[in-house]
């Protein structure tokens, strides 16, 4: 694997999508494990995971490793869409009860309700547990349009607040037709629930995992433009504990690859 660095961000090339997920878990396990031993044995520990095609080579290889004591583990994720129900094919709370939970234990998930009335409840409540179980570790992707989790350009870097409802700009939605997760722009939602920049960047540990050619021009965007609330991903140079994983396609368009 190639290591690049971009300010104070750790950039690791894998040669390919599922290798770049294998890298991160493995990455993952070692953060995870590190911080079960500064707790009491039997306190758990609280991580915040993403989903998403993106996530993929992650999940697959995490699920399958023996070194990760998930009953030690409270599993929180980053976003919903608005008006969301939990058995919808395109529900974030469902891609875990289809791509995580059927196969690791955690010793508690916590779905954001996305249908949940009224929504400001919902965001108090996320927020609540994301103060008191203060997650050590963050494991998220990198979208078309540069975002992390639904912060779509430009992105509040300064907010206060740890969850929020946020407006999804076209590009967004527009990735998740192209992925096949709505018939049409029209049938996508335009809002979602969302962990906010400084909630995704706040744990010890932040991995990001960002295969594939599609989100090549958002990877060189977030390493080689400026730091900028129009490049969401791009505060991730600024967070000394944050490792980014590409795959050769969408680490293929980096100019300067600084060693
Ligand atoms: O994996 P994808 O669908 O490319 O998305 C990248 C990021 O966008 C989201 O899917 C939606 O915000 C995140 O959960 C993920 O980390």
């Amino acid at each position: 694997m190639r290591q690049l660095r971009y300010d104070e961000l750790t950039v690791s090339v894998a040669p390919s999508a599922e290798a770049a997920g294998a890298a991160a878990a493995e990455r993952f396990a070692a953060a995870v494990r590190a911080e079960l031993a500064t707790v009491d044995t039997g306190d758990a520990v609280a991580v915040i995971l993403a989903t998403g095609n993106s996530q993929f080579g992650f999940v697959r290889a995490v699920r399958e490793r023996d070194d990760i004591d998930w009953s030690r583990l409270v599993v929180l994720h980053m976003d919903e869409y608005a008006g969301m129900t939990a058995d919808h094919s395109a529900s974030f709370r469902r891609w875990f009860a289809d791509q995580l939970l059927p196969y690791v234990t955690p010793r508690e998930f916590h779905g954001i309700r996305g249908d949940h009335e009224p929504v400001e409840e919902e965001l108090a409540r996320y927020s609540k547990l994301l103060a008191d179980l203060d997650p050590a570790v963050c494991v998220m992707g990198i979208g078309e349009n540069g975002h992390l989790a639904f912060n779509d350009p430009p992105a509040d870097f300064d907010t206060t607040a740890l969850v929020h409802l946020v407006d999804l700009d076209d590009a967004c939605r527009r990735q998740q037709v192209g992925e096949g997760h709505f018939p049409s722009l029209a049938q996508t939602p335009t809002q979602a629930l969302s962990l906010t920049v400084p909630a995704l960047i706040r744990p010890r540990t932040v991995l990001v995992v960002t295969p594939e050619a599609r989100k090549a021009e958002a990877v060189r965007a977030a390493l080689e433009g400026p730091v900028t609330p129009d490049c969401p991903a791009s505060v991730l140079r600024t967070v000394g504990h944050a490792q980014l994983f590409l795959d050769e396609e969408s680490a293929g368009t980096l100019r300067d690859q600084v060693a």
